[in-house]
């Protein structure tokens, strides 16, 4: 381990983030009412330039008069090469109560973008004396934010995760595809040798995946998946949880609320994963014991990183139980 001790993320559950559009009220009761332990109130992509200022009202009344238990509330605002964002930031935390958390900033390319809504915020919660410290989560989806992802990360106290926004990210690289998360039919290996060719399609998001984990994990963030936009194919946006999980990351995005139960089955550690972590926390404190710092367990070798592996596990399953 280095001198500088890895910090620990926000200690409160993300497995699904569940998103809605701010100019559809109808549906802020019923997104209250799911499982997701995050929920995202839209006022960016999901909302026509023309409804952005009725968003922002059905927003705040949203964000007073709803009861949203003990979920982490988050507004995403417009991008900043948007005349909207400003209004978004001012007019929310203005007129909206201390039950908000957290403010989604989008497209953010590098740590000025962060510095630039963090005077903003911090002007308006000196100004109205709010209690509360609004926190930040931001979405890493163009070419210059995966370029300073480490510096973003960085970039404020008020920082608390970061989300890979798949359908953004593939346009801002200029990929070719118009798909939101997955495989895709484009990106596939044949295997060698004569014959029949194995076809393999490996993870087109592995990078940007990887880049945002290992931004967060430095800083002490949470890293989320984020949209996998075909909700009828619960079987890919399974298949796309499970690699990011696996990953390192806490969550993902729900575009529906049928993927809300998918999020939230995949980034909850299951019993046998948990019973797993602590027989190999129990074979490991019996080696200490016995003066040593490597043991077998189940006819492999565990030793002391083990140790940080399961609880990582452990501590997982003891946060989502609360
Ligand atoms: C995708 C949708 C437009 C689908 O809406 P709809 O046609 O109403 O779906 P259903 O008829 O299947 O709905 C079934 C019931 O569920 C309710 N519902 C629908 N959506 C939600 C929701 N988000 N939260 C809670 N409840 C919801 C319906 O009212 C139905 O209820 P009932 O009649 O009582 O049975 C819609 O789901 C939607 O708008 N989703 C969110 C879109 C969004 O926010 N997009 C922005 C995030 S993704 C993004 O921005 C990309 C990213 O930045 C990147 O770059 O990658
Ligand atoms: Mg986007």
């Amino acid at each position: 381990m280095s001198f500088k001790v890895q910090p620990a993320p926000p200690a409160r559950p993300n497995r699904c983030q569940l998103f809605g559009p701010g100019s559809r009220p109808a549906i802020f009761e019923k997104m209250a009412a799911s499982a997701a332990d995050v929920i995202n109130l839209d006022l960016e992509d999901s909302v026509s330039p023309a409804d952005k200022p009725a968003a922002r009202a059905n927003v705040i009344a949203a964000i007073n008069d709803i009861d949203w238990g003990t979920k982490t509330l988050s507004v995403r605002i417009n991008g900043l090469d948007t005349p909207f964002w400003y209004r978004d930031v001012v007019e929310v935390l203005e007129e909206a109560g201390e039950r908000l958390d957290v403010i989604m900033i989008p497209k953010v390319g590098c740590a000025g973008d962060i510095y630039a809504v963090d005077a903003l915020v911090s002007a308006i919660e000196a100004a109205k004396g709010r209690a509360k410290r609004i926190g930040f989560e931001v979405i890493i989806e163009t070419a210059a934010g995966l370029a300073h992802v480490e510096e973003i990360a960085a970039a404020s106290p008020r920082m608390q995760a970061m989300s890979l926004g798949a359908a953004d990210y593939a346009a801002s690289m200029g990929m070719q595809t118009t798909g939101i998360g997955g495989t895709q039919a484009g990106y596939y290996m044949l295997a060698d040798g004569p014959g029949e060719r194995a076809v393999s399609q490996p993870d087109p998001w592995h990078f940007p995946t990887v880049a945002i984990v290992s931004a967060c994990r430095t800083h002490g963030l949470l890293p989320v998946d984020g949209p996998f936009g075909d909700f009828s194919d619960d079987a890919g946006f399974t298949a796309q949880a499970r690699r990011s999980a696996t990953l390192g990351m806490v969550g993902k995005w729900a575009i529906h609320p049928k993927q809300v139960a998918l999020a939230n089955e995949v980034f909850t550690p299951s019993e046998a994963q948990v019973t797993e972590a602590r027989e190999i926390l129990a074979a490991m404190a019996e080696a200490e014991k016995a003066g040593q710092g490597a043991a077998v367990y189940k006819g492999r070798l565990v030793d002391l990183a083990s140790i940080r592996q399961a609880q990582v596990i452990v501590r997982q399953a003891e946060m989502i139980a609360g």
